[in-house]
């Protein structure tokens, strides 16, 4: 199925549009699965059943498993959601860009390797950097835009020539060039709600955008809501990962997960609602 269509499934049947982060630090696991064997792959499926119901997808960060040479928990664990919410899209946040045999294999450790649904990489080396993942033609690549990051400014609010800024640029090369397949999004942080505008004005209804930045970064939920969703109210995968990972450290921690996971879901939806009435209101 088309990353794309999957998502909008997952969307719909979730009547979610939040994304849950797996940032997996061992130093923030609650006593009962810190010394566990599997440490990362128990707690990370935990917080998955805890909350799945309230998500649109899954969103690993691979540099956490990698550090820990815990590669193999995170294939278990892309394997444990495509098994039980095959419903739902995984993202593999790996932000890779390199030359195009070099990220042939990226390609293949995303879509291969882990059974990612889509894949988070960076635009700084151009279109033949990009095309590997453009070759899998059902598979999301979700290119770095206006990241969340302060730092991100520092070249990506560059200007051009006619002064565009450099992001900008970025979302008009990817919609109108670098998207053959249809399965390009674009990553962009919620702690810049106004830039995320300017992006969704460039790309149009159809392209989804990856927005972090909510939670942990302090990103506004409905300043982001309004930036980013399309007039279908949808159009976003708004992550959250610290915020609900590390909710509790006690013995309630699954609980506490779900209970911030069905908040912040609600919260975007509440969001979305106050969207869905503005063309209303303009009517009156
Ligand atoms: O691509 C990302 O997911 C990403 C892009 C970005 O601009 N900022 C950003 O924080 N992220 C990721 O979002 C996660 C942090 O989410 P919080 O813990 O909710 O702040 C980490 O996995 C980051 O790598």
């Amino acid at each position: 199925m088309k990353f794309t269509d999957k998502l909008n499934h997952a969307w719909q049947t979730n009547n979610s549009l939040l994304m849950i982060g797996l940032d997996p630090d061992v130093n923030r696991f609650p006593e009962e699965v810190k010394n566990n064997k599997h440490a990362i792959y128990d707690f990370c499926v935990n917080i998955i059943d805890a909350t799945a119901p309230y998500a649109c997808g899954f969103k690993p960060q691979i540099a956490y498993f990698a550090s820990e040479s815990a590669e193999d928990q995170l294939a278990g664990i892309c394997q444990y959601i495509n098994k039980n919410y095959p419903h739902l899209p995984i993202v593999l946040d790996s932000k890779r860009g390199d030359i195009g045999t070099t990220a042939e294999h990226y390609a293949k450790e995303a879509f291969l390797r882990y059974k990612a649904d889509a894949v988070t990489v960076n635009p700084y080396m151009g279109l033949d950097s990009i095309e590997p993942y453009l070759a899998w033609d059902d598979k999301g690549v979700i290119i770095l835009c206006r990241t969340s990051n302060l730092g991100g400014s520092d070249l990506q609010f560059a200007k051009l020539e006619d002064g565009t800024p450099l992001y900008l640029y970025v979302a008009r090369l990817v919609a109108e060039k670098w998207n053959p397949t249809g399965q390009c999004g674009l990553v962009v942080g919620a702690t810049f709600p106004e830039e995320i505008a300017k992006v969704r004005q460039v790309i149009g209804d159809d392209m989804p955008l990856l927005i972090p930045g909510i939670g942990a970064q302090g990103g506004d939920i409905l300043n982001t809501v309004l930036a980013g969703c399309n007039s279908k109210t949808t159009g976003v995968l708004i992550n959250s990962s610290r915020a609900i990972l590390y909710a509790s450290a006690g013995t309630d921690w699954r609980e506490a997960a779900t209970k911030v996971a069905s908040s912040t879901r609600d919260a975007i939806n509440e969001a979305r609602h106050s969207l869905s009435l503005v063309p209303a209101l303009a009517q009156t």
